[in-house]
Formats: structure tokens, C-alpha cells, sequence
């Protein structure tokens, strides 16, 4: 089965655990898309629920099949978020930020009681690593950030978009660092990145994750912590 049909499977899976009236968080991506496709056909046939949106894209999709989104704010706290992932080990630990929305993502991840991660077999590994990993940077400081990076031997790519800087939903810029060969620990890494200046956020979710749901061939895996 192909790698969006094995979306697919995840994706209607994790909604299976949305109920009335709950506050949900919508991730961004190829896979969280048929999550929000499929909310919208359930909030059609009556579910009432609230959603806050990970990112632009997902707001829009969301609103535009139906779904109530609300603020962060609005909703000071999230039930259960789904939302899709670049890599997941057997941890649970992730890399995210593939198409950009990481910042957002964390955020509402963070302020979430429950979070499922849906994602098509292939996304599943053993070690972390081999997709680059994303940083949020203040556009201020991105070359500076790139030279320390460096520095670090972590082969920083300032993302583009054609000849233009890539540009995520904050208006940050997005450096992609090789973490494949670091020897560092994930969790000393993600501190060195966070502290420094102008490093708004990193694409690695090391304890956030409660839920995964892996689609492989037309089977939803669950695997629980
Ligand atoms: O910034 C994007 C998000 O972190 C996505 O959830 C992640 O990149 C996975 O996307 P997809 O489901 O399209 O592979």
C-alpha cells in the first residue's frame, strides 16, 4: 500500500478518539490533512467541537470544511491534538518541522493533554536523524546562528523558496541542521540549540508524544507509551 493510502489509515484511525465537545488541535502536513478531512465529514453528520490550528494552511483547510476554529487563547487548554511527524523512534521522540510549522506545533502540542501522533510506515525508525533536522530562526540573526552552527559541525541549510528566503508562518526563517552524525544526546542537543539567542525553536518533540498511530499497509498500528 502507498505512503498516503497508509496516511489515510493512521488518520481515521486517531480520530476515532475525538469526542463531543472537546477542544482539538489540528496539526500541518500531508498527513494531518486527512485528519482534517475527516473531522470536517464528522463535524457535518454533528460532532460539536472547537479547533485550534497549527498552522495558516491548516486554518484554512479547517474553516473552509466546516470546522469552528478558535485562538490558543480562546481555548487555553487542548483535549487531544493530532498531528503528523517527519520521523518517530521508538521513544516516541520526533523530529518535526518538514513543512515548517513547527513553532505552532510545539506550542499547541505543549498545551495539550493528549497527543497522537499519525504517520505512514515510513516515518518510523530507530535512530533520529537521517531527515535534517528544522530550527526556527529570527530572521535577524539566521547567518550568524548559520556560522555557530556550523561551527558545530551540524552542516547548517537556510531553507528557500526559489531564489527567496523561506519564510514560516511567524516570519521566521528555517535553518535545516544534519544531526545524523552528532554524538551529542537529543536532550543536551535541544539545549545547546534553545540556548542560543535567536533560536526560537527546534524541530524535536524529545516528550510530548502520548499516542502512535502508524498506518502500514491498510493496518493502524497503535503503540502506546
Ligand atoms: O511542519 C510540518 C509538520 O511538522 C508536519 O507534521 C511534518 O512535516 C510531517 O508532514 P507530512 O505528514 O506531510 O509528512
Amino acid at each position: 500500500m502507498s505512503a498516503v493510502n497508509e496516511k489515510k489509515v493512521a488518520a481515521l484511525e486517531a480520530v476515532k478518539y475525538i469526542k463531543d465537545g472537546m477542544v482539538v488541535g489540528l496539526g500541518t502536513g500531508s498527513t494531518a490533512f486527512f485528519m482534517i478531512e475527516a473531522i470536517g465529514e464528522m463535524v457535518r453528520n454533528g460532532l460539536k467541537i472547537k479547533a485550534v490550528a497549527t498552522s495558516d494552511e491548516t486554518e484554512k483547510l479547517a474553516k473552509k470544511l466546516g470546522i469552528s476554529v478558535i485562538t490558543l487563547a480562546e481555548a487555553k487548554r487542548l483535549d487531544v491534538t493530532i498531528d503528523g511527524a517527519d520521523e518517530v523512534d521508538g521513544q516516541f521522540q520526533l523530529i518535526k518541522g518538514g513543512g515548517g510549522a513547527l513553532l505552532r506545533e510545539k506550542i499547541v502540542a505543549h498545551n495539550s493533554d493528549f497527543n497522537i501522533i499519525i504517520a505512514d510506515s515510513s516515518k518510523q525508525v530507530s535512530r533520529l536523524g537521517k531527515f535534517k533536522l528544522p530550527i526556527e530562526t529570527i530572521p535577524f540573526s539566521t547567518q550568524l546562528i548559520i556560522k555557530e552552527l556550523e561551527e558545530m559541525n551540524l552542516h547548517p541549510v537556510q531553507r528557500m523558496l526559489g531564489a527567496d528566503d523561506y519564510k514560516t508562518d511567524e516570519n521566521n526563517d528555517i535553518v535545516d541542521i544534519d544531526i545524523w552524525k552528532t554524538d551529542i544526546k537529543l536532550t543536551d542537543l535541544e539545549h545547546q540549540l534553545k540556548s542560543i539567542p535567536g533560536i526560537v525553536e527546534t524541530g524535536l518533540f524529545l516528550t510530548s508524544t502520548d499516542l502512535v498511530i502508524i498506518g502500514k499497509g491498510a493496518q493502524a498500528i497503535i503503540e502506546k507509551k
